[in-house]
């Protein structure tokens, strides 16, 4: 570790203290550097505050409800209790108090520091009135912050975005979501097995248009069974409040009233006030990384990215791995020049072939790799194989359980290369798909793989028997 004698001098200097900050910061320290970590609200980020975790402890209490009923003789009453749902997603949050991932850092050798950091040209962060000097390198992991669609009204009313979904105190009566991305799903359900009424409007005919089809069609018919109200092929056009209704106008003519109205309509890089254009870039523009997290357009192997901001695979899990190779390479190329092929400690080479992606709703969206569409796209010769989950496990599991899942071959290579799963409790099964594709398992081979009966995972079994095997 090169010694600290300028309080304001370090080897990386991280701005963003979300997850992925944190990771680029502690791997370089573990590699031997001195490391600051500048945030500007909570050291922690969007997901330990207003998004992974408190959108799950929103939706965990409802979904074991409803697992429960679909099991007779499990005694249940047929309603949360919202104050202790909400009392334990405040729990899971820590109050909104960093103190404790604070203590993480300083005890991982990270020095961390607060105010606002912006970029003031090569190696060089401004925090309030101090200079911080990177002598090796500078990491931007500032994460996103929501799209505001420009309806009409929008900037006078006053609307809920993901952060005021995840940490209200109250349960709303009515509840519109506009998006129907994962979002937009995850917390349509959530508030309304709290108890809202929920109008959730979507501008194509299924949710969850980025992943396979059979994803939007069941999520869409668990909500509907839920009684959230969907509109589909909705274009909204204006927004408004008087006193404590907000009414969202829509282009076929129809008004709904609600008392709150979440916007979920997706996410963009914050990098508008971070001085990139000190560097030659723009702000408000994502920051594009190599493999290595090495951003295009500055010169001198000196400026990073990882996160949200790099617009990758906007997933906490795949931004820390990203984060993960930026805190390596920086360790390894402060000793001398890196080769980073693909699949090295040094190339994120995954996050072009396996992003694995859970959707929280009931049922959960288990997905990995590429869709049939998206393969098909790439040229790859696919095959792709479509069953029911209807399984020992399954049927076990849950009466009536209802699941679907979709395995996308290359057939040339006959690997996988896309799974996806739908079903109640699928989201563990997910990551025998993705050690399926990273790994590039024969097929013939992942027939060796003997799913345990009866679980869910003989699905794999009936999979491969579809296919041939
Ligand atoms: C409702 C919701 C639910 C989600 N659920 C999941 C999930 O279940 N699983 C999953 O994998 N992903 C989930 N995500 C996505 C996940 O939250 C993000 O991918 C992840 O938080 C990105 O981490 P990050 O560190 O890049 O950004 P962030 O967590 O946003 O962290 C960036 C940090 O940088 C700080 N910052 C910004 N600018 C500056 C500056 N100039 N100076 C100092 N500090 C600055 C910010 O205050 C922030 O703390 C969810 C997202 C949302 C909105
Ligand atoms: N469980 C998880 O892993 C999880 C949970 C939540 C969020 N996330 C991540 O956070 C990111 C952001 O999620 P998101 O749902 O905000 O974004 P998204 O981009 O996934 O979805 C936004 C949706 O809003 C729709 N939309 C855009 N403009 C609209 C308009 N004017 N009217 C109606 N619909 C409109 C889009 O078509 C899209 O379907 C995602 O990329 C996701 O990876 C992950």
């Amino acid at each position: 570790m090169t010694a600290n004698f300028d309080p304001d001098t370090f080897d990386v200097v991280v701005i963003g203290g979300g997850a992925i900050g944190e990771n680029v910061a502690d791997r370089a320290v573990k590699g031997g550097l001195t490391a600051a970590l500048v945030e500007h609200e909570l050291v922690g980020g969007e997901c330990s505050y207003w998004a992974c975790m408190p959108s799950k402890a929103l939706l965990r209490p409802g979904h074991a409800l409803a697992a429960a009923r679909r099991l007779p003789g499990v005694p249940v009453g047929d309603h949360l209790d919202a104050a202790k749902v909400l009392a334990r997603r405040t729990y899971f949050t820590s109050n909104w108090d960093d103190a404790g991932q604070v203590q993480w850092a300083e005890g991982a050798g990270i020095t961390v520091i607060r105010g606002s950091a912006r970029l003031d040209g090569e190696r060089r962060v401004v925090v309030g009135d101090r200079t911080l000097i990177a002598r090796q390198a500078v990491a931007v992991c500032t994460g996103s912050v929501p799209v505001i669609p420009p309806l009409e009204g929008i900037a006078d009313t006053r609307v809920w975005t993901s952060r005021d979904a995840t940490s209200a105190k109250e349960v709303p009566g009515r509840l519109i979501v506009l998006g129907g991305g994962v979002v937009g799903v995850e917390l349509a359900q959530a508030w309304r097995r709290l108890g809202s009424e929920v109008d959730l409007v979507i501008t194509g005919e299924l949710p969850l248009p980025r992943l396979e089809p059979i994803a939007g069609e069941l999520v869409a018919e668990g909500l509907r069974e839920d009684g959230v109200r969907l509109h589909t092929g909705s274009k909204a056009v204006r927004v408004s409040r008087t006193g404590g209704e907000i009414e969202l106008g829509l282009a076929d003519g129809a008004v709904l009233k609600a008392d709150e109205l979440l916007v979920a309509t997706g996410r963009r890089p914050a990098t508008e006030h971070v001085g990139v254009e000190t560097v030659g870039l723009k702000p408000g523009d994502t920051l594009h990384v190599d493999d290595s997290g090495l951003v295009s357009g500055v010169d001198g192997q000196w400026l990073y990215a990882a996160g949200d901001v790099t617009g990758r695979a906007p997933l906490t899990h795949q931004g820390k791995y990203d984060a993960r190779v930026v805190g390596d390479v920086i360790a390894a190329r402060a000793k001398g020049p890196v080769e980073t092929p693909p699949w090295s400690q040094y190339a994120a080479t995954a996050d072009h072939a396996a992003v694995p992606q859970v959707v929280f709703t009931d049922p959960e969206v288990a997905a990995v790799g590429l869709t049939a569409d998206q393969a098909a796209r790439a040229g790859i010769e696919t095959r792709v194989v479509d069953l029911d989950i209807a399984v020992a496990g399954s049927s076990v599991h849950a009466d009536g359980y209802r699941g679907k899942a979709r395995m996308v071959v290359d057939e040339r290579r006959k690997v996988l290369v896309g799974v996806t799963f739908v079903g109640q409790d699928v989201a563990e099964l997910l990551h025998s798909a993705t050690v399926a594709i990273v790994g590039e398992v024969p097929l013939h081979r992942l027939w060796h793989a003997v799913p345990s009966y009866p679980t869910i995972s003989e699905v794999w079994l009936r999979l491969l028997e579809a296919y041939g095997l």
